[in-house]
């Protein structure tokens, strides 16, 4: 297919990266604040964190068994005490003795090492090896420093905070993360068809249903969203849900970014006093985005309008809004993970747009959706990721490798 022509006043359509390097410019990150390991759920290290201290603090027992000294592995041994997790054997060991251990427990001084008790015959405190004598270095020992070290930094700036990420925190002496406050949302559904109500809604109306996703799109990642419309189609009812939403750190709206007569977004915004940084991006579906800002006395506001078909809505929440939101946190990584696999099915040549196809990837292959109107919520609903189709590419089939957008099915970010 070849480029549509130019048509005055009407931008040609940017490349999705370059469209996302120009959102992210405008995205300053969040200001700073400290907060506890539950609050740091999902948010990204503001800083790099070093250890405040050793850990293992000392060497340690890796096993349940006895330590020996360094050239008696042997045996027989007498057992001389106990070294359990959180309460050390105080003296030290000598030829010929053996100390029970448990795992985390304190090595005591002049162990070498540990053998495991299934190694070992007890009987009261004589100690005698089972079979043949173990190997000899380092046995079941976890040397003091083998994670880290007082001062090493163990997580970059701008890592996801997950469990992993909260149990290193701890233990390197954290009670405390800083990382960026979390942007307020604010959602604005427009258009005069939209109905609030699913349950009462004539023909000539739909029920509004982006606002609900979007918002389900970025919990977590928003402190707050608040919800605003359905909207008019009339400028002055857009400026007052603006007005409304004047307070929120981002902006979302859906419907009315198009070309029609009552897709009125790009013009309420402009009177409204926002500057619009672009509008229109070379993907499908999703081509009519608009990003504006907006200065506030101390921060630039962004306003991100979304196309109002809903899968639209969707494809560009999770291509701008979603990466927006994570470089306002700091993230190091802002932009979603594609994957490789393999193509099960066919589809058709694209044109001059890169395009997002709904599929079901099953971790081998990946077949798409039969409907691909950008209406069509089943089959969007029934795929758990977005096929990445380079403009201007021939048809494939089965065997094809092709990059993938997971969508982990609903739990989207
Ligand atoms: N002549 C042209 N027409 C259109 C073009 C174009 O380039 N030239 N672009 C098309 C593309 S691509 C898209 S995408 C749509 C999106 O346009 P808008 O952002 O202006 O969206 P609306 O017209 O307001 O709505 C489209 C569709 O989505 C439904 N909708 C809207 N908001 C919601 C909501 N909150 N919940 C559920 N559904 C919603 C709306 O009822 C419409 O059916 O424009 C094409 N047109
Ligand atoms: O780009 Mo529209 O989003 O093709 O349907």
């Amino acid at each position: 297919m070849s480029e549509p022509a130019a048509v005055p006043g009407i931008p040609k359509p940017l490349p999705l990266e370059e469209a996302q390097r120009r959102l992210f410019a405008l995205a300053d990150p969040m200001p700073r604040e400290h907060v506890d390991m539950t609050g740091a759920i999902g948010r990204y290290l503001a800083e790099p964190l070093a250890a405040r201290r050793t850990q293992p603090a000392a060497d340690l027992s890796a096993m349940d068994g006895y330590a020996v000294t360094e050239g008696d592995l042997a045996g027989p041994w007498t057992i001389v005490g106990e070294s359990a997790a959180g309460h050390p054997y105080t003296g030290a060991i000598r030829p010929g003795e053996a100390v029970r251990m448990s795992t985390g427990a304190l090595l005591p001084a002049d162990a070498a090492g540990v053998i495991l008790q299934e190694d070992l015959v007890r009987e009261d405190s004589a100690l005698r090896l089972r079979g043949t004598a173990p190997d000899p270095h380092d046995r079941h020992v976890r040397r003091c420093g083998l994670d880290f070290a007082t001062g090493k930094v163990v997580m970059p700036q701008g890592l996801l905070i997950g469990p992993a990420q909260i149990a290193l925190a701890l233990s390197a002496g954290h009670t405390h993360l800083p990382v960026a406050r979390r942007p307020l949302v604010a959602v604005i559904d427009s258009g005069d068809e939209l109905a609030i109500d699913p349950t009462a809604c004539p023909v000539h109306q739909i029920p509004a249903s982006n606002g609900a996703m979007l918002e389900a799109m970025i919990a977590g990642l928003a402190i707050r969203s608040e919800r605003i419309g359905p909207v008019p189609d009339r400028i002055d009812a857009l400026i007052d849900a603006f007005e409304q939403a004047a307070h929120a750190d981002v902006i979302v709206t859906s419907g009315g970014a198009s070309v029609g007569d009552h897709d009125l977004i790009r013009p309420a915004l402009a009177k409204w006093g926002a500057s619009l940084d672009f509008w229109r991006i070379a993907i499908k579906p999703g081509k009519p985005l608009l990003v504006a800002t907006r200065q506030r006395s101390n921060r630039r506001q962004i306003i991100l309008g979304l196309p109002g078909n809903p899968v639209s809505s969707l494809v560009t929440g999770y291509h701008f809004l979603l990466p927006l939101l994570r470089a306002l946190l700091g993230a190091a990584n802002p932009l979603p993970l594609d994957i490789a696999t393999t193509l099960e099915g066919t589809l058709p040549a694209t044109g001059p747009r890169r395009e997002f196809v709904r599929g079901l990837w099953d971790g081998l292959n990946v077949r798409p959706m039969p409907v691909q109107d950008s209406g069509a919520l089943v089959s969007l609903a029934a795929s758990n990721v977005l096929i990445d189709r380079a403009a201007h590419a021939p048809a494939a089939t089965t065997g094809e490798a092709v990059r993938v957008y997971l969508l982990h099915n609903g739990g989207i970010a």
